[in-house]
């Protein structure tokens, strides 16, 4: 079920152009990245899927309906830092979010949970961590219990093992059945945590697919010697090398999902040659990602 679509979404600022007729879709149960370096237009676009900015041209439909106050009810995000009060705990915060958004705090407790927060949750919100701050803000966007959860680079300014327990919430919450949209300019957290992303450029949509097709792609192996002839002679002959292609120092093979280093070097001993460089490498975001930039350069 399309959860979001996106047409020909514009966001001008006077004469620059932030987002640039954005068309993008997104399903029930994803977990979709908008990748992008500063400036990308993500933040810009997300606050015009939260009809917190008015698009200059384009539209948008949630759930497959025009945007409504029903439909916003379905969505909880964080866009910028909510700010919480210091000396309330994370139960009293909450209960004053319950309070602003109109629903019940019966929930308080279980979205605490889910943030792991619970052991915490007499605390004053002053006593937090940087990285418990954002795990309130997150429970506070869950309160309602909405279909949709929007993120705007949620793990900003964590160190890494507040980015580790961002990144297993988000797979938690996804887990429970809820659509995730993150923006981020992190390519290794958008991969470990997504399903699906998109990659913005100058306000752009270079590209959009899902994590699984970029992991099942293309295995490469590097193999580097001092004679490059002979190795290039013996690794023609080898089954399941699919394509070679000298980089530098090195030859770049694509091979088929089963050849291993290994497989390569049993057959380079058997010629006595030594490799001066092996390495295998499966298809990844940050490959994948500079491909796409340099094909828009
Ligand atoms: N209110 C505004 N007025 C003028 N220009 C703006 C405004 N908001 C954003 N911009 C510009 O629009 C462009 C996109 O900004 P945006 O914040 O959406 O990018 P971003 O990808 O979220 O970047 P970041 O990761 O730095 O937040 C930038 O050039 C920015 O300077």
């Amino acid at each position: 079920m399309s959860i979001l679509q996106t047409k020909n979404l514009t966001k001008h600022f006077g004469s620059r152009t932030a987002v640039n007729q954005l068309s993008l879709e997104i399903s029930s149960g994803q977990v979709f990245g908008l990748l992008g370096p500063n400036g990308s237009g993500k933040t810009t676009t997300l606050a015009m899927i939260l009809g917190v900015l008015q698009p200059s041209a384009g539209e948008f439909s949630w759930f497959g309906q025009q945007p409504s106050a029903t439909s916003r009810q379905k969505i909880g995000a964080i866009l910028e830092q909510p700010s919480f009060y210091p000396y309330l705990t994370a139960v009293e915060n909450l209960k004053a979010v319950a309070q602003i958004k109109n629903c019940s705090d019966d929930r308080i407790n279980i979205v605490l949970e889910t943030v792991g927060l619970l052991p915490r949750k007499h605390d004053k919100f002053q006593t937090y961590s940087l990285g418990m701050k954002q795990r309130l803000a997150i429970a506070s966007a869950l309160l309602a219990d909405p279909e949709v959860l929007i993120l705007d680079e949620p793990t900003n300014g964590l160190d890494p093992a507040g980015i580790v327990e961002i990144r297993e919430i988000i797979q938690k919450i996804a887990d429970s059945g809820k659509t995730i949209v993150l923006a981020s300019h992190l390519l290794s957290e958008v991969q470990k945590v997504c399903s699906h992303f998109g990659i913005l450029k100058e306000g752009k949509l270079l590209h959009q697919g899902s994590i699984q097709q970029i992991e099942g792609e293309k295995i490469t192996i590097e193999v580097g010697a001092d004679d490059m002839t002979q190795l290039e002679e013996v690794l023609r002959n080898i089954k399941g090398v699919l394509a070679i292609n000298r980089d530098g120092s090195f030859y770049r093979l694509e091979v088929e999902h089963e050849v291993s280093t290994s497989y390569i070097m049993q057959h380079l001993q058997e010629h006595h040659i030594t490799p001066t460089h092996i390495l295998r490498k499966q298809g990844n975001l940050e490959q994948e990602f500079l491909k796409i930039l340099a094909s828009h350069a």
